[in-house]
């Protein structure tokens, strides 16, 4: 069995939900890079871009990304952007097995409701979009990530529950 397993793609695609169940299912521990990213540095996400903009985000979540590449076994939810930037998504393929969650639009705008603790939807007055706004921008950066996420090891498609997501998660990874 691979020592990790990464899941990647789109915000509100599930990582942090489906991760715990696939972590379980598998006997793993469960890590957020998220999470991590706040408790090494302290703040909160928003915090992060308000005080040094998405590049001190991207930095921060480099590292704790590197970090989570020694270690023990984990299920680890990466942040939406993170596998994304530039040799990340080949460093956790060298380091375990990357799983893409693949959502439609219309299901990440259902989910994430409004733009509220997400600064990547937020406009450029520094306030959360909503409504069509909001629907433009995930569609946009939708199609600007997909060819990266695509990179993964595998793909699931995420649309469904969270119980059917980590099965169907757990089962492409057995299968390996
Ligand atoms: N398969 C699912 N079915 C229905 N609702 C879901 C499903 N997966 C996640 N959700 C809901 O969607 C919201 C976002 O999920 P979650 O935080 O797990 O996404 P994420 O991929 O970790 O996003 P981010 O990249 O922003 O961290 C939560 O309210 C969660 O309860
Ligand atoms: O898709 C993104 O760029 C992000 C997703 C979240 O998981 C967080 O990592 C942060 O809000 C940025
Ligand atoms: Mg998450």
């Amino acid at each position: 069995m691979t020592p990790r397993v990464y899941l990647t793609g789109f915000m509100a695609s599930g990582k942090s939900t489906v991760g715990p169940l696939v972590a379980d299912a598998l006997g793993y521990r469960f890590l957020d890079l998220d999470w991590l990213v706040v408790v090494r540095t302290g703040k909160s996400i928003p915090e992060i871009f308000a005080e040094g903009g998405a590049e001190a985000f991207r930095k921060a979540e480099a590292q704790a990304l590197e970090e989570t590449t020694r270690g023990e076994s984990h299920v680890i939810a990466s942040g939406g952007g993170s596998l994304v930037q530039p040799g990340a998504m080949d460093l956790a393929k060298g380091a375990g097995t990357v799983v893409w969650l693949r959502t439609s639009p219309e299901t990440v705008a259902r989910r994430v409701g409004s733009a509220g603790d997400r600064p990547m939807l937020w406009g450029d007055d520094g306030r959360p979009l909503a409504g069509a706004p909001l629907r433009q921008r995930i569609r946009e950066l939708m199609n600007e990530r997909e060819p990266s996420y695509a990179h993964a090891d595998l793909t699931v498609d995420a649309d469904a529950s969270p119980e059917a997501v980590a099965r169907a998660v757990v089962e492409a990874v057995r299968a390996l």
